[in-house]
Protein backbone atom coordinates (compact mmCIF):
# COMPACT_ATOMS: atom_id res chain seq x y z
CA UNK A 1 0.00 0.00 0.00
CA UNK A 2 1.52 3.66 -1.07
CA UNK A 3 1.03 6.73 1.35
CA UNK A 4 -1.65 7.91 -1.19
CA UNK A 5 -3.88 5.06 -0.28
CA UNK A 6 -3.39 5.22 2.89
CA UNK A 7 -4.32 9.14 3.21
CA UNK A 8 -7.42 8.62 1.11
CA UNK A 9 -9.79 5.41 2.36
CA UNK A 10 -12.11 3.99 -0.06
CA UNK A 11 -15.16 4.81 -0.28
CA UNK A 12 -17.79 2.57 0.32
CA UNK A 13 -21.52 3.36 -2.01
CA UNK A 14 -24.31 3.13 -0.60
CA UNK A 15 -26.45 4.11 -3.19
CA UNK A 16 -25.78 3.14 -6.89
CA UNK A 17 -27.78 3.80 -10.16
CA UNK A 18 -27.17 1.97 -13.26
CA UNK A 19 -28.82 2.96 -16.53
CA UNK A 20 -32.08 4.44 -14.86
CA UNK A 21 -34.82 5.06 -17.67
CA UNK A 22 -37.91 6.93 -16.26
CA UNK A 23 -40.35 8.01 -18.63
CA UNK A 24 -43.87 9.54 -18.51
CA UNK A 25 -45.77 9.22 -22.08
CA UNK A 26 -43.66 10.34 -24.28
CA UNK A 27 -41.55 12.05 -21.86
CA UNK A 28 -38.42 10.65 -21.10
CA UNK A 29 -37.32 11.89 -17.72
CA UNK A 30 -33.87 10.20 -17.47
CA UNK A 31 -31.75 8.13 -20.00
CA UNK A 32 -29.56 5.80 -18.88
CA UNK A 33 -28.98 7.89 -15.77
CA UNK A 34 -25.45 7.03 -13.75
CA UNK A 35 -25.03 7.88 -9.95
CA UNK A 36 -23.37 6.72 -7.10
CA UNK A 37 -23.86 8.01 -3.66
CA UNK A 38 -20.82 7.88 -0.97
CA UNK A 39 -21.59 6.64 2.76
CA UNK A 40 -21.78 9.86 5.00
CA UNK A 41 -21.78 12.29 2.59
CA UNK A 42 -23.93 15.15 2.05
CA UNK A 43 -24.78 15.06 -1.99
CA UNK A 44 -26.56 18.23 -3.54
CA UNK A 45 -28.42 17.23 -6.43
CA UNK A 46 -29.45 19.97 -8.90
CA UNK A 47 -30.57 20.90 -12.45
CA UNK A 48 -33.24 23.10 -14.16
CA UNK A 49 -36.56 22.63 -13.15
CA UNK A 50 -38.07 19.62 -14.69
CA UNK A 51 -34.83 17.80 -14.98
CA UNK A 52 -36.03 14.83 -12.65
CA UNK A 53 -34.32 15.46 -9.45
CA UNK A 54 -37.47 14.40 -7.58
CA UNK A 55 -38.31 11.86 -9.76
CA UNK A 56 -34.70 10.97 -9.24
CA UNK A 57 -34.86 11.04 -5.37
CA UNK A 58 -38.46 9.51 -5.71
CA UNK A 59 -36.96 6.17 -7.83
CA UNK A 60 -34.57 5.42 -5.56
CA UNK A 61 -36.98 4.95 -2.45
CA UNK A 62 -38.84 3.21 -4.05
CA UNK A 63 -42.11 5.87 -4.81
CA UNK A 64 -41.23 5.81 -8.91
CA UNK A 65 -40.47 2.30 -10.95
CA UNK A 66 -38.24 2.92 -13.99
CA UNK A 67 -38.89 1.67 -17.14
CA UNK A 68 -35.42 0.17 -17.05
CA UNK A 69 -32.28 0.47 -14.91
CA UNK A 70 -30.68 -0.81 -11.33
CA UNK A 71 -30.90 1.19 -8.28
CA UNK A 72 -28.31 -0.48 -5.87
CA UNK A 73 -28.62 0.64 -1.76
CA UNK A 74 -26.44 -1.20 0.47
CA UNK A 75 -25.45 -3.60 -2.32
CA UNK A 76 -29.00 -4.81 -3.01
CA UNK A 77 -30.60 -4.41 -6.07
CA UNK A 78 -34.15 -2.58 -4.80
CA UNK A 79 -36.01 -3.45 -7.96
CA UNK A 80 -36.23 -7.37 -8.09
CA UNK A 81 -35.99 -7.60 -4.00
CA UNK A 82 -39.59 -9.53 -2.37
CA UNK A 83 -41.61 -6.85 -0.91
CA UNK A 84 -40.79 -7.52 2.04
CA UNK A 85 -36.76 -7.56 1.93
CA UNK A 86 -37.04 -4.28 0.15
CA UNK A 87 -39.53 -2.81 3.03
CA UNK A 88 -36.32 -3.89 5.24
CA UNK A 89 -34.21 -2.06 3.39
CA UNK A 90 -36.42 0.95 2.99
CA UNK A 91 -36.66 1.25 6.82
CA UNK A 92 -32.71 2.48 6.58
CA UNK A 93 -34.38 5.36 4.56
CA UNK A 94 -35.14 8.77 6.40
CA UNK A 95 -37.49 11.01 3.94
CA UNK A 96 -38.40 14.94 4.20
CA UNK A 97 -40.45 15.89 1.51
CA UNK A 98 -40.57 19.55 0.30
CA UNK A 99 -44.30 20.14 2.23
CA UNK A 100 -42.61 18.43 5.06
CA UNK A 101 -46.38 15.90 4.97
CA UNK A 102 -46.94 15.79 8.58
CA UNK A 103 -50.79 14.86 9.61
CA UNK A 104 -52.43 18.64 10.17
CA UNK A 105 -54.74 16.23 12.77
CA UNK A 106 -51.69 15.28 14.69
CA UNK A 107 -49.67 17.56 17.32
CA UNK A 108 -45.83 17.07 16.25
CA UNK A 109 -44.60 14.61 18.98
CA UNK A 110 -47.21 12.66 17.97
CA UNK A 111 -46.43 12.86 13.61
CA UNK A 112 -42.69 11.91 15.29
CA UNK A 113 -44.53 9.13 17.65
CA UNK A 114 -46.24 7.33 14.55
CA UNK A 115 -43.72 5.86 12.70
CA UNK A 116 -42.26 4.48 15.78
CA UNK A 117 -45.76 3.06 16.70
CA UNK A 118 -46.21 1.72 13.65
CA UNK A 119 -42.71 0.49 12.12
CA UNK A 120 -40.99 -0.10 14.95
CA UNK A 121 -44.21 -1.48 17.30
CA UNK A 122 -42.92 0.46 20.28
CA UNK A 123 -45.72 1.12 22.92
CA UNK A 124 -47.08 5.02 22.57
CA UNK A 125 -45.43 5.62 26.13
CA UNK A 126 -41.85 4.92 25.05
CA UNK A 127 -42.37 6.07 21.37
CA UNK A 128 -43.63 9.44 22.88
CA UNK A 129 -40.51 9.82 24.83
CA UNK A 130 -38.49 8.84 21.82
CA UNK A 131 -40.37 11.58 19.70
CA UNK A 132 -39.05 13.97 22.59
CA UNK A 133 -35.55 13.14 22.19
CA UNK A 134 -35.54 13.46 18.38
CA UNK A 135 -37.33 16.93 18.48
CA UNK A 136 -34.55 18.15 20.57
CA UNK A 137 -31.92 16.34 18.26
CA UNK A 138 -33.83 18.60 15.25
CA UNK A 139 -33.39 21.49 17.50
CA UNK A 140 -36.68 21.99 18.60
CA UNK A 141 -38.08 23.01 22.19
CA UNK A 142 -39.94 20.42 24.02
CA UNK A 143 -43.57 22.41 23.95
CA UNK A 144 -43.16 22.06 20.04
CA UNK A 145 -44.19 18.65 20.80
CA UNK A 146 -47.69 19.54 22.06
CA UNK A 147 -48.34 21.75 19.41
CA UNK A 148 -50.27 21.11 15.73
CA UNK A 149 -48.64 21.60 12.53
CA UNK A 150 -50.33 24.79 11.68
CA UNK A 151 -49.08 26.31 15.13
CA UNK A 152 -45.51 26.08 13.81
CA UNK A 153 -43.81 28.54 11.65
CA UNK A 154 -42.09 27.37 8.28
CA UNK A 155 -38.85 26.79 10.09
CA UNK A 156 -40.05 25.13 12.97
CA UNK A 157 -42.31 22.93 10.56
CA UNK A 158 -38.96 21.58 8.68
CA UNK A 159 -37.40 20.62 11.87
CA UNK A 160 -40.58 19.07 12.85
CA UNK A 161 -40.66 16.97 9.38
CA UNK A 162 -36.89 16.03 9.68
CA UNK A 163 -37.33 14.95 13.03
CA UNK A 164 -40.19 12.30 11.96
CA UNK A 165 -37.54 11.93 9.12
CA UNK A 166 -35.01 10.95 12.13
CA UNK A 167 -37.51 8.78 13.99
CA UNK A 168 -36.26 5.19 13.01
CA UNK A 169 -31.88 6.44 12.79
CA UNK A 170 -32.31 5.87 9.25
CA UNK A 171 -28.59 5.55 7.52
CA UNK A 172 -29.57 7.45 4.55
CA UNK A 173 -31.87 10.81 4.67
CA UNK A 174 -33.45 12.21 2.11
CA UNK A 175 -34.24 15.68 1.32
CA UNK A 176 -36.27 17.19 -1.19
CA UNK A 177 -35.77 21.34 -1.38
CA UNK A 178 -35.46 21.26 2.94
CA UNK A 179 -34.90 24.90 2.39
CA UNK A 180 -37.30 25.89 -0.01
CA UNK A 181 -39.48 28.47 1.34
CA UNK A 182 -37.42 29.29 4.59
CA UNK A 183 -36.21 32.87 5.55
CA UNK A 184 -31.89 33.45 4.96
CA UNK A 185 -31.51 32.70 8.66
CA UNK A 186 -34.03 30.18 8.94
CA UNK A 187 -32.23 28.51 6.36
CA UNK A 188 -28.99 28.60 7.58
CA UNK A 189 -29.65 27.30 10.57
CA UNK A 190 -31.35 23.93 8.67
CA UNK A 191 -28.08 23.84 6.75
CA UNK A 192 -26.03 24.60 9.60
CA UNK A 193 -28.25 21.73 11.87
CA UNK A 194 -27.83 18.88 8.79
CA UNK A 195 -24.47 19.37 8.84
CA UNK A 196 -23.74 18.75 12.63
CA UNK A 197 -26.40 15.82 12.57
CA UNK A 198 -24.71 14.72 9.53
CA UNK A 199 -21.03 14.46 11.79
CA UNK A 200 -22.75 13.54 15.09
CA UNK A 201 -24.85 10.23 13.35
CA UNK A 202 -22.41 9.81 10.47
CA UNK A 203 -25.55 9.86 7.94
CA UNK A 204 -25.26 10.08 4.25
CA UNK A 205 -27.69 12.98 2.94
CA UNK A 206 -29.34 13.07 -0.45
CA UNK A 207 -30.47 16.10 -0.92
CA UNK A 208 -31.97 18.13 -3.49
CA UNK A 209 -32.07 21.66 -3.85
CA UNK A 210 -31.84 25.12 -5.66
CA UNK A 211 -30.26 26.58 -2.86
CA UNK A 212 -27.15 27.77 -3.73
CA UNK A 213 -26.02 28.58 -0.51
CA UNK A 214 -26.98 25.22 1.06
CA UNK A 215 -24.72 24.10 -1.44
CA UNK A 216 -21.82 25.37 -0.31
CA UNK A 217 -22.24 25.54 3.32
CA UNK A 218 -23.15 21.77 3.24
CA UNK A 219 -22.85 19.44 0.46
CA UNK A 220 -19.54 17.65 0.22
CA UNK A 221 -20.25 16.71 -3.55
CA UNK A 222 -23.18 18.19 -6.31
CA UNK A 223 -24.65 16.01 -8.99
CA UNK A 224 -25.81 17.86 -11.77
CA UNK A 225 -29.04 16.49 -13.78
CA UNK A 226 -28.97 17.72 -17.49
CA UNK A 227 -29.98 16.34 -20.73
CA UNK A 228 -31.43 13.49 -18.76
CA UNK A 229 -28.53 12.40 -16.78
CA UNK A 230 -25.71 12.91 -14.23
CA UNK A 231 -23.74 15.63 -16.17
CA UNK A 232 -21.04 16.21 -13.39
CA UNK A 233 -20.77 14.73 -10.01
CA UNK A 234 -18.22 16.66 -7.87
CA UNK A 235 -17.56 18.67 -4.93
CA UNK A 236 -19.02 22.08 -5.89
CA UNK A 237 -15.90 24.40 -6.88
CA UNK A 238 -15.05 21.39 -9.98
CA UNK A 239 -18.75 21.03 -10.75
CA UNK A 240 -18.61 24.91 -11.04
CA UNK A 241 -16.28 24.87 -13.76
CA UNK A 242 -18.31 22.10 -15.94
CA UNK A 243 -19.04 23.15 -19.71
CA UNK A 244 -22.29 23.38 -19.69
CA UNK A 245 -24.47 26.35 -20.43
CA UNK A 246 -26.87 25.48 -17.24
CA UNK A 247 -24.36 25.14 -14.91
CA UNK A 248 -22.45 28.20 -16.48
CA UNK A 249 -25.47 30.20 -15.83
CA UNK A 250 -26.23 28.85 -12.44
CA UNK A 251 -23.01 28.50 -10.59
CA UNK A 252 -21.50 31.94 -12.28
CA UNK A 253 -24.73 34.08 -12.54
CA UNK A 254 -24.87 36.66 -10.29
CA UNK A 255 -26.53 34.38 -7.40
CA UNK A 256 -24.15 31.62 -8.00
CA UNK A 257 -21.20 34.80 -7.46
CA UNK A 258 -23.02 35.82 -4.59
CA UNK A 259 -22.75 32.50 -2.89
CA UNK A 260 -19.04 31.56 -4.15
CA UNK A 261 -17.57 34.35 -2.51
CA UNK A 262 -19.90 34.28 0.44
CA UNK A 263 -18.52 30.40 1.03
CA UNK A 264 -15.00 31.64 0.37
CA UNK A 265 -15.32 34.14 2.93
CA UNK A 266 -16.28 32.29 5.60
CA UNK A 267 -13.33 29.96 4.99
CA UNK A 268 -10.54 32.58 5.25
N1 LIG B 1 -46.05 11.00 -11.84
C1 LIG B 1 -45.75 11.73 -12.92
N2 LIG B 1 -46.47 11.63 -14.04
C2 LIG B 1 -46.15 12.35 -15.15
N3 LIG B 1 -45.10 13.18 -15.23
C3 LIG B 1 -44.35 13.32 -14.14
C4 LIG B 1 -44.62 12.59 -12.93
N4 LIG B 1 -43.67 12.93 -12.02
C5 LIG B 1 -42.86 13.82 -12.63
N5 LIG B 1 -43.27 14.04 -13.89
C6 LIG B 1 -42.59 14.93 -14.85
O1 LIG B 1 -41.21 14.61 -14.85
C7 LIG B 1 -40.41 15.78 -15.01
C8 LIG B 1 -39.40 15.85 -13.90
O2 LIG B 1 -40.09 16.13 -12.68
P1 LIG B 1 -39.33 16.41 -11.32
O3 LIG B 1 -40.38 16.74 -10.31
O4 LIG B 1 -38.42 15.30 -10.99
O5 LIG B 1 -38.48 17.69 -11.68
P2 LIG B 1 -37.47 18.49 -10.78
O6 LIG B 1 -36.14 18.46 -11.42
O7 LIG B 1 -37.54 18.01 -9.37
O8 LIG B 1 -38.08 19.95 -10.94
P3 LIG B 1 -38.23 21.21 -9.95
O9 LIG B 1 -36.86 21.73 -9.74
O10 LIG B 1 -39.08 22.15 -10.72
O11 LIG B 1 -38.89 20.70 -8.68
C9 LIG B 1 -41.38 16.95 -15.04
O12 LIG B 1 -41.59 17.33 -16.37
C10 LIG B 1 -42.65 16.39 -14.44
O13 LIG B 1 -43.78 17.03 -14.94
Amino acid sequence: MNAQTQAVPARETVIEVRGLINRFGSQTVHENLDLDVYRGEIIGIVGGSGTGKSVLLRTIIGLVRPIAGEVRVFGENLLSLPAERRSQVERRFGVLFQSGALFSSLTVAENIALPLIEHAGLPRIDATRLAGVKLALAGLPVDAGRKYPSELSGGMIKRAALARALALDPEILFLDEPTAGLDPISAAAFDSLLVTLRNALGLTVFLVTHDLDTLYSTCDRVAVLSQKRVLAAAPIDEVARTDDPWVQAYFNGPRGRAATFAAHKGKD
